[in-house]
């Protein structure tokens, strides 16, 4: 499903290039949940960033759902981001002037459906994800579980076969943090969506297949999460 080879990336600093990653290889099979985990500025977020397609690697080549990232122009990247990948981001990035029916159908509304399309599977995305009655709210009315169910809702849209979320349970409160990775864990079972997640909290991980653990820019080791699973 995801598969990196020799993947570097680097940015450019006054002090010349920064190596976040360096020459990883990674495999993850289609519908599994990955937990990737380590320091802070270890390169996890940078992980994320390519395999989603929102930045290119600057050596190594990335393919996912048997797409090469590599070969895609802008316009097909764009197009790659919005048809198969959700994104799920620790801050929630909820669009604060829409409501929360347009900020989950926006993707749909970018693709050009029908607004009665866009209605009906809005309604049944805030079904799906408890919000049923929250659909003419803005974001700023919503509690923070409430928000990033929102944006799991959102990241849902265009029934993506992979969703990347990054730290989505690091503002959260326990209660909400748990009912967000239940919401993930139910759906990597019953949709079987892959799941790639950023987290710090090793709770969090537990609701994972296998962890991947990153330590300056480098794969150090994983483990699988065999009766852990919730
Ligand atoms: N645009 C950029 N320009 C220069 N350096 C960057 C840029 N983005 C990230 N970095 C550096 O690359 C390294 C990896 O960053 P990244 O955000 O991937 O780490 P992380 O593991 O997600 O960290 P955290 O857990 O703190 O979010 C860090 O040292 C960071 O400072």
């Amino acid at each position: 499903m995801i598969c990196l080879e020799k993947v570097s990336k680097f940015y450019p600093t006054e002090a010349g290039n920064y190596a976040a990653l360096k020459e990883n290889d990674i495999h993850i099979r289609k519908g599994e949940f990955i937990a990737i985990m380590g320091p802070s500025g270890s390169g996890k977020s940078t992980l994320l960033q390519l395999i989603g397609g929102l930045d290119e690697p600057s050596f190594g080549s990335i393919s996912v759902d048997g797409i090469q990232l590599n070969e895609l122009n802008e316009k097909q990247r764009t197009l790659f981001r919005r048809e198969k990948v959700g994104f799920v981001f620790q801050n929630y990035q909820l669009l604060p002037m829409m409501t929360v029916a347009e900020n989950v159908g926006l993707s749909l509304a970018a693709n050009k459906a029908p607004k009665s399309e866009i209605k009906a599977i809005v309604q049944r995305l805030l079904e799906d994800v408890n919000l049923e009655g929250k659909a003419s709210q803005f974001p700023s009315q919503l509690s923070g579980g409430q928000q990033q169910r929102v944006a799991i809702a959102r990241a849902l849209a265009m029934k993506p076969s992979l969703i990347l979320a990054d730290e989505p349970t690091g503002n959260l409160d326990r209660k909400n943090g748990e009912d967000v990775l239940k919401l993930l864990s139910r759906l990597n079972k019953e949709e079987q969506i892959t799941i790639v997640m950023v987290t710090h909290d090793p709770q969090a991980a537990k609701a994972a297949d296998r962890i991947i653990r990153i330590e300056d820019g480098e794969v150090v080791g994983e483990e699988t999460n065999g009766g852990n699973r919730q």
